[in-house]
C-alpha cells in the first residue's frame, strides 16, 4: 500500500485483529438505523454494506485513508486527462468516451472530444444501415448475424453487454469468437450463413495472435463461398492500428477507431461496443453511455460516505488488504449478467494484479484480491456449501435488480429476490450450535448431527440493488465497477492501466510453437515442458 495510508491502515488492522472483534449480527441488534448507516444510493442504485463488519469509527478510518491516499486528486488528474499510466506514458480517457456533456476533454493539448464524437456518428450510420437493410452482405441480403471476433477488452465488454441488454435486441444476433482454439470459430460458424453474416475484426493492437488467425479463418469462410470479391462487405474492423487494418483489406467507411488513451478493459465504450450498437441501435447505445457518465459526475462530485465507488473500493481495500480476505464473489442474481464475472476478472485482475509500485519497488502489502463468480440461484447448488462453511472467508457481491423483464413471470423475480437476500441474511447470520439443536429437536431429529448444521456467520457481503437492467444502468454499473477497481489501485499504489504480466506467456508460446510442429528440438526447455511436448507429439501420432 502507499506510505501515506500507512497508520490509518495500522489502527484500522488493530481494530479489526483486536480482542473483541465486531459481530455483525449483534450489531444489526444493538442499532436498528444499521441499514440507513451502511447504505448509499444514486438514484435507484443503491448500495448496502451494512452487513460488512464495519462500524461508525472504521468507516471514519476509511475515509481519512482516502483524504491521505489524496484519492480525489488523483481521480481528477485521470479525468484531466494526466498521464497516469506512467509505464506506458499514456492519459487515462475512458471517460471521455461517455463524456455527453459539452466540456472538452484534452490529451496533450488535443481536444479529444471531436474525434469521439465523428467516429460515434460514424458508427450509428452504419448500425442504421445494416439494422435498416440499406447495407447487406455482397448479395444483397440484409445482414442477420454478426460474428465479433476479439479477445480480451475486444471480446469481454461485447460479449457481456450484448447478453446483458437481450431484452432491448431489435438488431442482428451477436455471437463471439475468442479462442484460438479451433473450435470455437467452428461451433460459431457452424450454424451461420456467409451471405447474410458480417464479421467484426476487434483488436486494440491488430496483432493479437487468437484474433488475427481467426480472423483469416472466417475470411476463407466468406471467400471460399461468396468469392474474394466479397470480403469487404461482410467485413467491419475495430483498432487504433488503422495502418494495420488498411493491409486486411477492409474499406475505409467499415473501419473504426479507437485511441491510445483507451485501455483495452475499459473500451467497450469506444468502437469496440460495435456489436452492442448493432444489436439495440444507435439511441439505447447512447442511454448506455449516457448511464456511465452520470456515474462519472456521481464520482466526481458526491462527498465519501455518498460516493459509490469510492465507498465500493474502500470496502475493496478493507476486505483484502486489512481483513486478508483474498479473493472476493461477484454473484449476479440475474442470469443475463452471467459473462459480468468474467467481464470483471479482467477488469479487476487484469488493473490490479501487480506486485510492484508505480516506481518498480515491492508491494509492502496485496496487490487486488482474485475475483470469481457465477449466478445466483445456479451458484447456490454448487459453491454456496464453501461460502458458508469452508474455512476461508469470502466476501460476496450479490448484485438484483428490483424489476425482471418477464412481466408474466413475477413471482419468479420474488423467488429469486428471496433467494438472493437470503443469502446475504445467512452469511451474516449464521446458525449457533444451540440454535441448531433446537430446531432439530423441535422436528424430533437426532441432535447428534448439529454441529453439520452450524453456520459461523459474520461473513461479509455487500448487495447492490438496481430498478431494472436497461443500457442506461448498465453503463452505470460497469462504470462503478472501473472507478471501484482505480480507486483500490491508488491505494495499493499500483498502475491500473497497463497489463506487462501479460507478456511472458505470450513470448514463450511463440518460442514453443516450432517446437510443437516439430520444426525445432526442445533443448533449452526444462524436462516438463519437452515432456509434454513429446507425450503429444506422439498422441497426434
Ligand atoms: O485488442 P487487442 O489488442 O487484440 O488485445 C486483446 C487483449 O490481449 C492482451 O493480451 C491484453 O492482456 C488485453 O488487455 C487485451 O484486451
Amino acid at each position: 500500500m502507499i506510505p501515506d495510508i500507512r497508520q490509518s491502515f495500522l489502527k484500522l488492522q488493530s481494530r479489526y485483529a483486536g480482542s473483541a472483534p465486531m459481530n455483525m449480527r449483534d450489531a444489526f441488534e444493538q442499532e436498528p438505523d444499521r441499514f440507513k448507516q451502511f447504505s448509499a444510493r444514486l438514484d435507484d442504485l443503491l448500495l448496502d454494506y451494512s452487513k460488512c463488519a464495519v462500524d461508525e469509527q472504521t468507516m471514519a478510518l476509511l475515509e481519512g485513508i482516502a483524504k491521505e491516499a489524496k484519492l480525489e486528486d488523483k481521480r481528477d488528474a485521470m479525468f484531466a486527462g494526466a498521464h497516469i499510466n506512467a509505464t506506458e506514458d499514456r492519459a487515462v480517457l475512458h471517460t471521455a468516451l461517455r463524456n455527453r456533456s459539452d466540456e472538452a476533454v484534452h490529451d496533450d493539448g488535443h481536444n479529444v472530444m471531436p474525434d469521439i464524437r465523428a467516429v460515434l456518428e460514424a458508427m450509428g450510420a452504419f448500425c442504421d444501415g445494416v439494422r435498416g437493410g440499406t447495407i447487406t452482405g455482397s448479395t444483397g441480403k440484409k445482414i442477420t448475424d454478426i460474428v465479433n471476433i476479439g479477445i480480451g477488452g475486444s471480446d469481454l465488454g461485447p460479449a457481456m453487454t450484448c447478453l446483458a441488454l437481450a431484452p432491448y435486441c431489435d438488431g442482428p444476433r451477436t455471437h463471439f469468437v475468442s479462442n484460438i482454439d479451433g473450435a470455437h470459430i467452428a461451433d460459431t460458424l457452424a450454424g451461420l450463413t456467409p451471405e447474410t453474416t458480417l464479421v467484426i475484426i476487434a483488436s486494440k493492437t491488430f496483432t493479437t495472435v487468437e484474433t488475427m488467425t481467426n480472423a483469416a479463418t472466417a475470411r476463407k469462410w466468406i471467400a471460399d463461398t461468396l468469392g474474394d470479391d466479397a470480403v469487404g462487405e461482410h467485413f467491419a474492423a475495430v483498432s487504433t492500428a488503422l495502418d494495420k487494418v488498411a493491409a486486411f483489406g477492409i474499406p475505409q467507411d467499415r473501419v473504426f477507431g479507437f485511441w491510445d488513451f483507451v485501455g483495452g478493459r475499459y473500451s467497450i465504450w469506444s468502437a469496440i461496443g460495435l456489436p452492442l450498437m448493432l444489436e439495440i441501435g444507435p439511441q439505447r447505445f447512447g442511454e448506455f453511455l449516457q448511464g456511465a457518465h452520470d456515474l462519472d459526475r456521481h464520482f466526481q462530485t458526491a462527498p465519501t460516505r455518498e460516493n459509490l465507488p469510492m465507498l465500493l473500493g474502500l470496502i475493496g481495500f478493507f476486505h483484502r488488504a486489512v481483513c486478508g480476505f483474498t479473493s472476493r464473489a461477484v454473484i449476479p442474481y440475474d442470469q443475463r449478467l452471467s459473462r459480468l464475472p468474467a467481464y470483471l476478472q479482467q477488469l479487476d485482475m487484469e488493473s490490479n494484479g501487480k506486485g510492484v509500485t508505480m516506481d518498480g519497488s515491492a508491494l509492502d502489502g496485496p496487490s487486488g484480491p482474485l475475483v470469481w463468480g457465477e449466478p445466483g440461484t445456479n451458484s447456490q447448488h454448487a459453491f454456496f456449501q464453501l461460502l458458508h462453511q469452508g474455512t476461508d472467508i469470502i466476501p460476496v457481491e450479490f448484485i438484483i435488480a428490483a424489476r425482471g423483464h418477464e412481466t408474466g413471470l413475477k413471482r419468479q423475480h420474488d423467488l429469486l429476490v428471496a433467494n438472493c437476500l437470503a443469502q446475504s441474511e445467512a452469511l451474516m447470520r449464521g446458525r449457533t450450535l444451540d440454535e441448531a439443536r433446537a430446531q432439530m429437536e423441535a422436528k424430533g431429529a437426532d441432535t447428534a448431527l448439529a454441529a453439520h448444521r452450524v453456520f459461523a456467520g459474520n461473513r461479509p457481503s455487500l448487495t447492490l440493488v438496481h430498478r431494472q437492467l436497461d443500457p442506461y444502468t448498465l453503463g452505470r454499473l460497469i462504470a462503478l465497477y472501473e472507478h471501484r477497481v482505480f480507486v483500490e489501485a491508488q491505494l495499493i499504489g499500483i498502475n491500473a492501466f497497463d497489463q506487462w504480466g501479460v507478456e511472458l506467456g505470450k513470448e514463450l508460446a511463440t518460442a514453443l510453437l516450432p517446437v510443437v510442429e516439430g520444426k525445432e528440438d526442445a533443448a533449452g526447455h526444462d524436462s516438463s515442458t519437452a515432456g509434454l511436448v513429446d507425450f503429444i507429439q506422439a498422441e497426434q501420432g
